[in-house]
């Protein structure tokens, strides 16, 4: 689990190392604060995004289903900076094996809580559903802004990166591949 002491005895380390006065009044919460932020940011380094999918409906449907703009907040785990944006999540389920709307998007969540490079966001949520529905196929697109090349480094504010993750009939047959990535852009 995430410990809250820790993090605090190293923030008010960064805060002497960079000359602040840890004393004074407005700083004096804040390693405390940023403990009980890291916990919450971090909080999907304890959970598994497959138990996420567990529930699932018996229905019959075999068509495309795409849960578009879901907002999302990450850690860039170079920098330790945010980066955000949104993420698109389509399926082909399997008969029977239909899951929430919501759990896609909880997928999302679970994975972006935690250090994280755009790329395994991407494939971890694409690899979660393949395994635990076991659909006909699966499409994951992100788009995100990175903070750490927006307000440091290399300061392109505004530059937005686009990742995606295909499996199954996504990836085998480019007639579906096309129909879901154009069903993903209407929205962008
Ligand atoms: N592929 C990928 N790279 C990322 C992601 N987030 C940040 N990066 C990059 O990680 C790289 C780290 O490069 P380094 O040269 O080790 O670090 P740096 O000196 O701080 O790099 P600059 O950002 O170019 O100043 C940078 O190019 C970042 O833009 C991500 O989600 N995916
Ligand atoms: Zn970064």
């Amino acid at each position: 689990m995430i410990d809250e002491e820790k993090i605090q005895r190293a923030v008010k380390m960064i805060l002497e190392a960079v000359g602040e006065d840890t004393e004074r009044e407005g700083l004096r919460d804040t390693p405390l604060r940023v403990a009980k932020m890291y916990s919450e940011l971090f909080s999907g380094l304890h959970r598994d995004p497959k138990d996420e999918l567990e529930v699932y409906f018996n229905e019959d449907h075999e068509e495309m289903v795409l849960v578009r703009d879901i907002p999302f907040y990450s850690m860039c785990e170079h920098h330790l900076l945010p980066f955000m944006g949104k993420a698109h999540v389509a399926y082909i389920p399997r008969k029977g094996r239909l899951t929430g709307l919501s759990k896609l998007a909880r997928v999302v969540e679970t994975v972006s809580k935690r250090p994280q490079l755009q790329e395994r966001i991407t494939s971890e949520i694409a690899d979660a559903i393949m395994e635990v529905l076991n659909p006909h196929g699966v499409a994951v697109v992100i788009e995100a802004e990175h903070m750490c090349m927006s307000m440091r480094g290399v300061r392109k504010p505004g530059a937005i990166t686009v990742t995606s993750a295909v499996r199954g009939i996504f990836r085998t047959n480019e007639a579906s591949r096309s129909e879901v990535l154009s069903l993903i852009k209407k929205g962008l």
